[in-house]
């Protein structure tokens, strides 16, 4: 009897341990979702347009239904093309769909292990989102509310006196926002040093190609080989991005710690961060590589989303002028020609917070989020999802579906006012546009309240004293925009515009400048 006890007990052990590892290794028995078929080895290359990617991805919707599976090169390639697809994965389980793809080109060739958008899930990505969503709070919002007014007030006495400046003087307010925000450093109107190194960043990131599609992304170990097999050309831009990226991450930080040290005060993210980590002890700055990474990275990635985002407006009000006009009458009607509005009017301008969520939804500057990287095989809706397959979201498809939004390609900030007269279908409550435009779960957007701050003033001071209107040609034809978009490094931008404005009387360009001896001091 208690022989057979001493064998039964291990006997049933080693059964439970191997029932247990066969569980752990049983692939869920689901079909893989359905996609395209690819070719052998290369997979769908060819299904993927260079261009414009969502559009396509969304056709396949209606063919292969909300989640469409591909393969690059071997790697299964996911696309989530529905609100709930995306809500059930990236936001309900985001414990397993935050981690990033290994960008090896970025990170181990040009030194960029700093970012958190590149960052795996994990206790340092974890880090950087508690700084930054405690900079970007919006009660730490609030401190940099003047100073976006004051710049908007500047872009709107630019361009109402000479339209052909808008692109290039809303890129200057909006890096200039970043940096004041960041290091309390003012731009200058030209040749800023500073912008100079982040456009020359930008730059050389566009000149090494599609991010993630370089063969040593797509096989890691080849990041054993040195840069300079896939010639000189690319080995010398890493270097130049390395030495530069270096740049950028030391030399603004050490230049605001100087002057804090100095007794200096220049109020911004990176004091209030230094402030709030150091030691009274030693003087030490707690988590300071994590600090001057995080500030690094507004200076890097904070930019071209809300310069695509008004360029997209400038697009929208010229061909909309209806629209203008009825955002132009709310701001009229609150502000009755006595002063213009500032960060805390907003509640009161619903019309003209609709016109910002309708920008955001209608041509939304990350229609693709950034991609994830699955960590764990899952079952979702009776499909197979893979571990280790790059995910994309394809909130531009969301963003246009019409059961959520109808007349999907129409620009009607009216579908977010019920009572609105003009609303096409009051029955329908769209979601938050701002829900899909800013990204999901433990990986959404941490800058979403700066940017929508900085986009809303921009947008109610331009329509409070001017007026975009379709430039003419030399036979006094209307020129339209003609929508093509182009993509910069993760951010589509619409292609360079003529861009017609005005000021809209010469009350509204008074009130502008006494507004701004008032307050530039
Ligand atoms: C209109 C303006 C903006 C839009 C539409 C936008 C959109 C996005 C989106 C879609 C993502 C990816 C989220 C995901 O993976 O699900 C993202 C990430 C991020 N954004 Fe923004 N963004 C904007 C402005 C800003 C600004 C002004 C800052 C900084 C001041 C900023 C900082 C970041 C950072 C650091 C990440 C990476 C988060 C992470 O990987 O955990 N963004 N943003």
């Amino acid at each position: 009897m208690f022989a057979s006890v001493q064998y039964v007990v291990p006997l049933v052990v080693v059964v439970l341990l191997y029932v247990r590892y066969l569980n752990s290794r049983a692939r869920p028995h689901a079909p893989l979702p359905p996609g395209p078929k690819g070719v052998m080895l290369v997979g769908n290359i060819n299904d993927i347009p260079p261009k414009r990617q969502w559009l396509k991805f969304a056709e396949w919707k209606s063919e292969y239904g909300d989640v469409t599976r591909l393969t690059l090169l071997q790697r299964p390639f996911l696309v989530l093309n529905s609100r709930a697809a995306i809500e059930a994965l990236l936001v309900k389980k985001s414990q397993i769909y935050s981690d990033r793809p290994s960008m090896t080109l970025l990170k181990e060739w040009a030194g960029w292990t700093w970012s958190l958008p590149g960052l795996e899930y994990g206790p340092e990505m974890n880090l950087h989102r508690r700084l930054l969503n405690s900079g970007l709070s919006p009660s730490a919002c609030r401190d940099y509310y003047l100073d976006l007014q004051l710049a908007a007030l500047r872009l709107a006495r630019k361009v109402g006196a000479d339209p052909s400046v808008w692109a290039a003087s809303v890129h200057t307010m909006v890096a200039g926002n970043i940096l004041k925000m960041t290091y309390g450093y003012n731009v200058q109107e030209k040749n800023d040093p500073w912008m100079a190194r982040a456009e020359k960043i930008l730059e050389l990131i566009q000149d090494l190609g599609t991010l993630g599609s370089h063969p040593v992304d797509i096989f890691p170990w080849l990041a054993n080989l040195p840069p300079r097999v896939f010639g000189a050309k690319l080995a010398d831009n890493l270097t130049e991005l390395r030495r530069m990226l270096n740049s950028v991450l030391n030399e603004p930080y050490a230049e605001v710690k100087d002057a804090l040290d100095k007794g200096i005060d220049r109020p911004c993210f990176t004091t209030s961060m230094i402030t709030a980590h150091k030691s009274k002890e030693d003087g030490k700055v707690e988590d300071e590589y994590a600090i001057k990474s995080t500030a690094a990275t507004n200076y890097t990635v904070g930019v071209e989303t809300v310069e695509s985002t008004l360029r997209t407006f400038g697009i929208a009000m010229m061909l909309n002028p209806s629209v203008q006009a009825r955002a132009q009458a709310e701001l009229d009607a609150y502000l009755d020609g006595q002063r213009l509005p500032t960060l805390h009017d907003r509640e009161k301008l619903p019309y003209v917070e609709a016109v910002m969520m309708e920008v955001l939804r209608w041509q939304p500057s990350t229609p693709l989020a950034i991609a994830r990287r699955t960590m764990e095989d899952d079952v979702y809706n009776g499909l197979w999802i893979e571990k280790d397959a790059i995910l994309l979201a394809n909130s531009w498809q969301c963003l246009h579906d019409p059961d959520d939004y109808p007349s999907p390609h129409d620009f009607i900030p009216d579908r977010y006012i019920p009572s609105s007269p003009f609303n096409p279908n009051p029955a329908v409550s769209p979601p938050d546009p701002r829900d899909f435009a800013f990204g999901y779960g433990r990986r959404a957007c941490p800058g979403r309240t700066f940017a929508e701050s900085s986009l809303f003033i921009t947008i109610a001071t331009l329509l409070s004293v001017c007026s975009f209107e379709l430039p003419l040609n030399e036979d006094g034809v209307e020129i339209k925009p003609d929508m093509e978009y182009e993509s910069g490094v993760a951010v589509t931008f619409p292609k360079p515009y003529k861009c017609g404005m005005k000021f809209r009387s010469d009350a509204a360009r008074e009130l502008l400048d006494a507004t701004l001896s008032d307050l530039d001091v």
